[in-house]
Protein backbone atom coordinates (compact mmCIF):
# COMPACT_ATOMS: atom_id res chain seq x y z
CA UNK A 1 0.00 0.00 0.00
CA UNK A 2 1.71 3.34 -0.87
CA UNK A 3 0.97 6.83 0.51
CA UNK A 4 2.12 9.93 -1.08
CA UNK A 5 2.66 13.41 0.78
CA UNK A 6 3.43 16.84 -0.60
CA UNK A 7 5.03 18.99 1.99
CA UNK A 8 4.16 22.28 1.32
CA UNK A 9 5.29 22.24 -2.18
CA UNK A 10 5.43 24.92 -5.09
CA UNK A 11 6.57 25.25 -8.88
CA UNK A 12 8.13 28.27 -10.60
CA UNK A 13 8.94 28.32 -14.43
CA UNK A 14 11.42 31.11 -14.54
CA UNK A 15 10.08 33.05 -11.55
CA UNK A 16 6.47 31.95 -12.22
CA UNK A 17 4.50 30.71 -9.72
CA UNK A 18 2.36 27.91 -11.12
CA UNK A 19 1.58 25.99 -8.19
CA UNK A 20 2.05 26.99 -4.33
CA UNK A 21 1.65 25.82 -1.21
CA UNK A 22 0.55 22.26 -1.80
CA UNK A 23 0.32 20.06 1.06
CA UNK A 24 -1.75 16.95 1.10
CA UNK A 25 -1.77 13.46 2.33
CA UNK A 26 -3.18 10.52 -0.27
CA UNK A 27 -4.43 7.51 1.35
CA UNK A 28 -2.90 4.15 0.06
CA UNK A 29 -5.26 3.06 -2.44
CA UNK A 30 -6.86 6.09 -3.14
CA UNK A 31 -8.92 7.16 -6.55
CA UNK A 32 -8.17 10.94 -6.63
CA UNK A 33 -9.60 12.88 -8.89
CA UNK A 34 -8.39 16.58 -10.03
CA UNK A 35 -10.04 18.93 -11.67
CA UNK A 36 -9.57 22.89 -12.17
CA UNK A 37 -9.06 25.34 -14.44
CA UNK A 38 -6.90 24.75 -18.20
CA UNK A 39 -3.28 26.15 -17.49
CA UNK A 40 -3.73 25.96 -13.56
CA UNK A 41 -0.90 23.26 -12.72
CA UNK A 42 -2.67 19.94 -12.60
CA UNK A 43 -0.46 18.47 -15.63
CA UNK A 44 2.72 20.12 -13.92
CA UNK A 45 1.09 18.04 -10.54
CA UNK A 46 1.20 14.62 -12.23
CA UNK A 47 4.72 15.25 -14.03
CA UNK A 48 6.27 16.46 -10.26
CA UNK A 49 4.83 12.83 -9.18
CA UNK A 50 6.54 11.26 -12.02
CA UNK A 51 9.68 12.51 -11.40
CA UNK A 52 9.99 14.36 -14.83
CA UNK A 53 9.58 17.44 -12.85
CA UNK A 54 11.01 18.43 -9.50
CA UNK A 55 9.09 21.15 -7.41
CA UNK A 56 11.03 24.41 -6.74
CA UNK A 57 9.92 24.25 -3.29
CA UNK A 58 9.03 21.24 -0.80
CA UNK A 59 9.05 17.40 -0.52
CA UNK A 60 7.09 14.88 -1.92
CA UNK A 61 7.30 12.04 -0.43
CA UNK A 62 6.08 7.93 -1.65
CA UNK A 63 6.11 5.62 2.04
CA UNK A 64 7.74 8.22 3.61
CA UNK A 65 10.67 8.25 1.11
CA UNK A 66 11.93 11.40 -1.28
CA UNK A 67 11.05 10.76 -4.84
CA UNK A 68 13.20 9.08 -7.08
CA UNK A 69 15.50 11.53 -9.76
CA UNK A 70 13.90 9.48 -12.27
CA UNK A 71 10.56 8.11 -13.73
CA UNK A 72 10.65 4.18 -12.40
CA UNK A 73 8.16 1.94 -13.43
CA UNK A 74 5.83 1.69 -10.25
CA UNK A 75 4.55 4.67 -11.54
CA UNK A 76 2.71 4.29 -14.72
CA UNK A 77 1.13 6.81 -17.13
CA UNK A 78 -1.14 7.59 -19.53
CA UNK A 79 -1.30 11.04 -20.87
CA UNK A 80 -3.91 12.53 -23.73
CA UNK A 81 -1.73 12.59 -26.43
CA UNK A 82 0.72 9.42 -25.39
CA UNK A 83 2.19 8.42 -28.39
CA UNK A 84 2.68 4.26 -28.25
CA UNK A 85 5.18 2.85 -30.32
CA UNK A 86 4.28 3.06 -33.66
CA UNK A 87 6.42 0.49 -35.77
CA UNK A 88 4.98 -2.22 -32.97
CA UNK A 89 1.74 -4.01 -33.25
CA UNK A 90 -1.03 -3.45 -30.69
CA UNK A 91 0.18 -6.81 -28.94
CA UNK A 92 3.91 -6.35 -29.30
CA UNK A 93 3.06 -2.60 -27.66
CA UNK A 94 1.50 -4.10 -24.54
CA UNK A 95 3.85 -6.84 -24.15
CA UNK A 96 6.62 -4.59 -24.22
CA UNK A 97 5.11 -2.65 -21.37
CA UNK A 98 5.98 -5.73 -19.41
CA UNK A 99 9.14 -6.17 -20.54
CA UNK A 100 10.45 -2.87 -19.72
CA UNK A 101 9.32 -3.46 -16.20
CA UNK A 102 11.16 -7.01 -16.19
CA UNK A 103 14.34 -6.03 -16.74
CA UNK A 104 16.56 -2.82 -15.96
CA UNK A 105 18.28 -3.64 -18.99
CA UNK A 106 15.19 -3.83 -21.05
CA UNK A 107 15.94 -7.41 -21.76
CA UNK A 108 13.03 -9.29 -24.00
CA UNK A 109 11.55 -12.18 -22.12
CA UNK A 110 11.76 -15.72 -23.56
CA UNK A 111 10.12 -19.17 -23.25
CA UNK A 112 7.58 -19.53 -20.72
CA UNK A 113 7.82 -16.13 -19.12
CA UNK A 114 6.94 -14.50 -22.61
CA UNK A 115 4.25 -16.86 -22.94
CA UNK A 116 3.02 -15.51 -19.47
CA UNK A 117 3.22 -12.02 -20.54
CA UNK A 118 1.43 -12.61 -23.99
CA UNK A 119 -1.28 -14.48 -22.42
CA UNK A 120 -1.87 -11.41 -19.79
CA UNK A 121 -1.79 -8.81 -22.89
CA UNK A 122 -4.19 -10.50 -24.34
CA UNK A 123 -6.57 -10.95 -21.45
CA UNK A 124 -6.22 -7.13 -21.10
CA UNK A 125 -6.94 -6.12 -24.64
CA UNK A 126 -9.86 -8.46 -24.32
CA UNK A 127 -11.05 -6.37 -21.21
CA UNK A 128 -9.98 -2.54 -23.12
CA UNK A 129 -11.35 -4.37 -25.92
CA UNK A 130 -9.25 -4.72 -28.74
CA UNK A 131 -9.18 -8.38 -29.32
CA UNK A 132 -9.82 -7.94 -33.03
CA UNK A 133 -6.85 -5.59 -33.62
CA UNK A 134 -3.96 -7.51 -31.47
CA UNK A 135 -1.88 -7.28 -35.60
CA UNK A 136 -2.76 -3.46 -36.07
CA UNK A 137 -0.28 -1.22 -36.01
CA UNK A 138 -1.53 2.45 -34.08
CA UNK A 139 -1.83 4.59 -37.13
CA UNK A 140 -4.20 1.88 -38.15
CA UNK A 141 -6.48 2.59 -35.07
CA UNK A 142 -8.77 5.33 -34.20
CA UNK A 143 -7.93 7.54 -31.62
CA UNK A 144 -9.77 6.72 -29.08
CA UNK A 145 -8.51 2.89 -29.94
CA UNK A 146 -4.92 4.18 -29.67
CA UNK A 147 -5.91 5.86 -26.11
CA UNK A 148 -7.12 2.47 -25.20
CA UNK A 149 -4.11 0.62 -26.09
CA UNK A 150 -2.11 2.90 -23.82
CA UNK A 151 -4.10 2.61 -20.86
CA UNK A 152 -3.67 -1.92 -21.68
CA UNK A 153 0.53 -0.50 -22.38
CA UNK A 154 0.26 1.00 -18.56
CA UNK A 155 -1.79 -1.27 -16.85
CA UNK A 156 0.10 -4.68 -17.54
CA UNK A 157 2.94 -3.50 -15.09
CA UNK A 158 0.53 -2.91 -12.45
CA UNK A 159 1.90 -0.15 -10.80
CA UNK A 160 1.81 1.33 -7.37
CA UNK A 161 1.06 4.54 -8.95
CA UNK A 162 -0.93 5.07 -11.73
CA UNK A 163 -1.27 8.91 -13.24
CA UNK A 164 -4.24 9.71 -15.91
CA UNK A 165 -3.95 13.18 -17.84
CA UNK A 166 -7.69 12.93 -19.23
CA UNK A 167 -7.31 9.32 -20.91
CA UNK A 168 -10.67 9.17 -21.28
CA UNK A 169 -11.24 12.46 -23.40
CA UNK A 170 -11.69 11.27 -26.81
CA UNK A 171 -13.27 8.22 -26.39
CA UNK A 172 -16.63 7.79 -27.38
CA UNK A 173 -19.51 7.71 -24.54
CA UNK A 174 -20.14 3.29 -24.88
CA UNK A 175 -16.36 2.81 -24.50
CA UNK A 176 -15.77 4.90 -22.02
CA UNK A 177 -18.55 3.95 -19.82
CA UNK A 178 -16.78 0.29 -20.28
CA UNK A 179 -13.44 1.57 -19.56
CA UNK A 180 -14.76 3.40 -16.44
CA UNK A 181 -15.74 0.12 -15.57
CA UNK A 182 -12.66 -1.59 -16.15
CA UNK A 183 -10.87 0.62 -14.57
CA UNK A 184 -12.84 0.99 -10.87
CA UNK A 185 -12.66 -3.10 -11.48
CA UNK A 186 -8.48 -2.77 -12.10
CA UNK A 187 -7.92 -0.60 -9.35
CA UNK A 188 -10.39 -2.33 -6.66
CA UNK A 189 -8.29 -5.33 -7.71
CA UNK A 190 -5.25 -4.05 -7.02
CA UNK A 191 -3.37 -1.64 -4.17
CA UNK A 192 -2.93 0.96 -7.14
CA UNK A 193 -3.12 4.79 -6.17
CA UNK A 194 -4.88 6.39 -8.91
CA UNK A 195 -4.03 10.17 -9.98
CA UNK A 196 -6.71 10.97 -12.46
CA UNK A 197 -7.05 14.74 -14.40
CA UNK A 198 -10.15 15.48 -15.68
CA UNK A 199 -12.22 18.09 -17.13
CA UNK A 200 -15.26 16.12 -16.74
CA UNK A 201 -16.74 16.27 -12.67
CA UNK A 202 -18.98 13.57 -13.38
CA UNK A 203 -16.02 11.24 -14.83
CA UNK A 204 -14.66 12.88 -11.27
CA UNK A 205 -17.28 12.10 -8.88
CA UNK A 206 -17.98 8.58 -11.02
CA UNK A 207 -14.39 7.41 -10.64
CA UNK A 208 -12.93 9.39 -7.98
CA UNK A 209 -12.69 8.69 -4.15
CA UNK A 210 -11.40 11.74 -3.63
CA UNK A 211 -11.77 15.30 -5.51
CA UNK A 212 -9.49 17.59 -5.34
CA UNK A 213 -9.95 21.23 -7.02
CA UNK A 214 -6.81 23.13 -8.15
CA UNK A 215 -7.18 27.09 -8.98
CA UNK A 216 -5.46 30.79 -8.11
CA UNK A 217 -6.74 31.80 -5.24
CA UNK A 218 -5.21 35.27 -5.77
CA UNK A 219 -4.52 37.49 -8.51
CA UNK A 220 -2.19 40.60 -8.94
CA UNK A 221 -3.04 42.54 -11.68
CA UNK A 222 0.90 44.06 -11.53
CA UNK A 223 2.57 40.99 -10.61
CA UNK A 224 0.58 38.02 -12.49
CA UNK A 225 3.19 35.60 -11.88
CA UNK A 226 3.50 36.02 -8.31
CA UNK A 227 0.65 33.68 -7.54
CA UNK A 228 0.13 30.02 -8.31
CA UNK A 229 -2.98 27.77 -8.26
CA UNK A 230 -3.39 25.49 -5.29
CA UNK A 231 -5.84 23.05 -3.81
CA UNK A 232 -9.43 25.00 -3.35
CA UNK A 233 -11.26 22.30 -2.41
CA UNK A 234 -10.78 19.09 -1.26
CA UNK A 235 -14.06 16.66 -1.32
CA UNK A 236 -14.30 12.48 -0.20
CA UNK A 237 -16.47 11.17 -2.34
CA UNK A 238 -19.55 9.08 -0.78
CA UNK A 239 -20.23 6.48 -1.28
CA UNK A 240 -17.00 4.85 -0.62
CA UNK A 241 -15.75 2.68 -3.53
CA UNK A 242 -14.22 0.38 -1.13
CA UNK A 243 -17.12 -1.04 -0.01
CA UNK A 244 -17.72 -4.10 -1.05
CA UNK A 245 -21.35 -3.52 -1.12
CA UNK A 246 -20.92 -0.73 -3.89
CA UNK A 247 -18.65 -3.15 -6.01
CA UNK A 248 -21.40 -4.04 -8.37
CA UNK A 249 -23.80 -1.16 -7.71
CA UNK A 250 -25.21 -0.24 -10.57
CA UNK A 251 -24.56 2.77 -12.81
CA UNK A 252 -27.41 5.53 -13.07
CA UNK A 253 -27.53 7.36 -16.12
CA UNK A 254 -28.70 10.44 -15.50
CA UNK A 255 -31.75 11.60 -17.92
CA UNK A 256 -31.65 14.18 -20.19
CA UNK A 257 -34.26 17.05 -18.93
CA UNK A 258 -35.57 18.57 -22.22
N1 LIG B 1 8.26 23.22 -19.03
C1 LIG B 1 7.58 24.36 -18.85
N2 LIG B 1 8.19 25.55 -18.94
C2 LIG B 1 7.52 26.69 -18.74
N3 LIG B 1 6.21 26.77 -18.42
C3 LIG B 1 5.55 25.60 -18.31
C4 LIG B 1 6.19 24.34 -18.51
N4 LIG B 1 5.27 23.34 -18.30
C5 LIG B 1 4.12 23.97 -18.01
N5 LIG B 1 4.27 25.31 -18.00
C6 LIG B 1 3.25 26.31 -17.72
O1 LIG B 1 2.66 25.97 -16.48
C7 LIG B 1 1.28 26.28 -16.49
C8 LIG B 1 0.49 25.03 -16.07
O2 LIG B 1 0.57 24.07 -17.12
P1 LIG B 1 -0.17 22.66 -16.99
O3 LIG B 1 0.01 21.98 -18.30
O4 LIG B 1 0.34 21.98 -15.78
O5 LIG B 1 -1.67 23.09 -16.76
P2 LIG B 1 -3.00 22.20 -16.79
O6 LIG B 1 -3.82 22.59 -15.63
O7 LIG B 1 -2.64 20.77 -16.91
O8 LIG B 1 -3.67 22.70 -18.15
P3 LIG B 1 -4.74 21.98 -19.12
O9 LIG B 1 -5.96 21.72 -18.30
O10 LIG B 1 -4.98 23.00 -20.20
O11 LIG B 1 -4.08 20.74 -19.65
C9 LIG B 1 0.94 26.75 -17.89
O12 LIG B 1 0.87 28.15 -17.89
C10 LIG B 1 2.11 26.28 -18.73
O13 LIG B 1 2.37 27.15 -19.80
Amino acid sequence: MTTISFQNVWKEYDGRVVLEKLSLDIAPHAFVALVGPSGCGKTTFLRMLLSEETPTRGRILVDGKELPREPTVDRGVVFQRYSVFPHLTVLENVVLGKEFAGSKFFGALFGEARRKVVEEALALLEEVGLSASLTKYPAQLSGGMQQRLALAQALITRPKILLLDEPFGALDPGIRADIHELMLRLWRETQMTVIMVTHDLSEAFRLGTRVLAFERKENSLLEPERFGATITRDLDVWPPKHAPWNVSAPRKTPKKSS
